[in-house]
């Protein structure tokens, strides 16, 4: 019996290639709906992040001859990716533009290359990506797949030709093993879900069944660019203080504290210091261990830092989300709210709430919740999500009026720099206090709203109701009063009492009668 272990340690692809299921590619149903997810998610990120109006399009091609292989092409307009960083951005598992304090879709620098390697795994097809930055003079082709062992790209072909008309953005085209039947309905609720948040976008898509579906802008109008922010030192650790100092260019505490950090400023940095007896001219790359852990704790516990900024982030806001419902849900009534800023762990987080009801939306058992994580529809894990928990279990809908089943959809949107995502997959919020305070607060502000609409329509209806049936009355009322006017000197008609009967209720119950002009209609319409 052997009783010596083999060590050895393995390259990030190589983990992800032995454990795709973390990244959600747990199967060809599954694999197919992230990868659109992944490669739809970078396109908007070159995009409306970089305040650029989205011209995205989406293909889903089955193979001829192989079942099960589909070909998904992304292609956006957005600001590309230079040249010399395509092979590293598509090709090395954990290489980022994203890994900055920022609010992006991307986040841990992996999507795109889970894609290319299930793709090489389960087809063998290397990925093909174009792209041109903007005010590139040419338009380059690489043909990637990726070295798993050593995590690093390998690019079989490269080619450009000149870019005659000004055009930038990327095209991303890969074969990957899908199961369309039991993906569709995902993906085109993914995609739908994602027309809702972003109505400023044009979105076409074309399923491998052929069909198209178009999501045509409604708005001119992107929400403000994210900006990208420094750290706020309640929300910083060990290692993040040991790589923010081995970055900075300051040579004193005193100008570290007050130039790396929001939230901040000279004196603040100086009260701060006086308080925890550092010294101001220490340069921060001599400091001991022991310094750089006190340096922390004293950083998250002092409490006069001003709270971390959010002018860095970009919520949908309410217009936006109240035009993208109207727009795919075509609700009667609609609301949304974009809370005020809240922090968690050092970074600051805003929580915006939308409410659709009526109209188009069929009634459901449950409310109907789209959840969106930094303007990420999230589908799967709904009932391990922070918003299920609030709208499911927190909130007593009788009391806003709902029974169900009810035609209503309640939107949930949590953007920031940190969100508490349950795994890499991006699809659940973990059940954070102050976060599910804040989803529970901005969707009893739209149940409320809703409530009261809902008051005020039955109220006049109700009158509606009343009204008609006195205007029912009316011609055989005017008819009796004719003959009683007989004697009247002056001719009195059936016509004009009618009409006078009528303007009394009209006048009484205005805002009901809009679309009736004369007793007759109602007498009609009631017959
Ligand atoms: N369509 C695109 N346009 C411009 N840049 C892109 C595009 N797709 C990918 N990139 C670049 O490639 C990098 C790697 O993308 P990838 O999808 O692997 O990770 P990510 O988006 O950074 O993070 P995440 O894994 O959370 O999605 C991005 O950070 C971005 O710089």
């Amino acid at each position: 019996m052997s009783t010596a272990e083999k060590f050895r340690s393995i390259s990030p692809a190589e983990f992800f290639y032995r454990n795709k299921e973390i990244a959600g590619f747990a199967n060809p149903a599954r694999a197919l709906y992230q990868s659109v997810r992944e490669l739809v998610e970078n396109a908007l990120d070159a995009t409306d992040s970089h305040g650029i109006l989205p011209e995205i399009s989406i293909s889903i091609d089955r193979d001829p001859n192989k079942t099960y292989v589909y070909r998904i092409t992304v292609k956006d307009n957005g600001i590309g990716v230079p040249e010399n960083y395509v092979p590293d951005a598509f090709g090395r598992v954990l290489f980022s533009s994203k890994y900055v304090l920022r609010q992006t879709r991307g986040l841990f620098g992996l999507g795109a290359k889970m894609v290319i390697l299930y793709g090489q795994i389960t087809v063998g097809e290397p990925a093909e990506i174009v792209s041109a930055t903007i005010n590139s003079k040419k338009i380059y082709k690489y043909k990637i797949m990726i070295d798993i062992k050593e995590n690093k790209p390998i690019v079989l072909e490269k080619s450009w030709w000149p870019n005659k008309t000004s055009w930038h953005g990327t095209i991303v085209k890969v074969a990957i093993e899908g199961d369309w039947g039991k993906a569709r309905q995902k993906v085109l609720e993914y995609v739908k879900r994602t027309a809702i948040v972003t109505p400023y976008a044009n979105i076409v898509f074309r399923t491998p069944d052929g069909e198209i579906k178009i999501y045509q802008r409604v708005v001119d109008k992107l929400p403000p660019p994210p900006r990208e922010t420094k750290p706020h030192p309640h929300g910083i650790d060990l290692e993040m203080l040991k790589a923010m100092i081995s970055e900075t260019k300051t040579q004193t505490l005193l100008d570290f504290l007050s130039e790396e950090f929001q939230g901040v400023g000279r004196v603040l940095a100086e009260r701060f210091i006086t308080k925890n007896n550092f010294d101001p001219n220490a340069n921060p790359k001599t400091l001991s261990k022991d310094d750089l852990e006190k340096l922390v704790r004293a950083l998250k516990e002092f409490n006069e830092f001003r709270k971390p900024r959010s002018d860095h982030l970009s919520p949908i806001g309410s217009d936006l989300i109240k035009i993208g419902l109207s727009s795919i849900l075509k609700p009667e009534f609609v609301d949304a709210i974009t809370r005020k800023p809240i922090v968690y762990e050092g970074h600051s987080m805003i929580v915006e709430v939308g409410i659709a009801y009526g109209g188009a939306i069929e009634p459901v058992e449950e409310p109907l919740l789209l959840r969106f994580a930094n303007k990420i529809p999230l589908l799967y894990d709904e009932k391990s999500d922070v918003a299920w928990k609030v709208v499911s279990e927190n909130i007593d809908w009788g009391y806003y009026d709902i029974v169900f089943p009810a035609p209503i959809a309640i939107l949930v949107h949590v953007c920031g720099t940190k969100i508490p995502y349950k795994g890499v997959g991006k699809e659940s919020i973990a059940e954070v206090p102050i976060l599910e305070n804040e989803i529970e607060e901005g969707v009893r502000h739209v149940a409320r709203s809703l409530k009261l609409y809902l008051a005020r329509k039955q109220k006049e209806e109700e009158a509606a109701r009343k009204a008609i049936t006195l205007i029912k009355y009316i011609p055989e009322i005017a008819s009796a009063l004719v003959v009683f006017a007989k004697s009247n000197p002056e001719p009195v008609n059936v016509e004009t009492l009618e009409s006078k009967l009528f303007e009394l209720v009209k006048n009484r119950f205005r805002d009901s009668l809009k679309n009736i002009s004369s007793p007759r209609d109602v007498v009609l319409s009631v017959e």
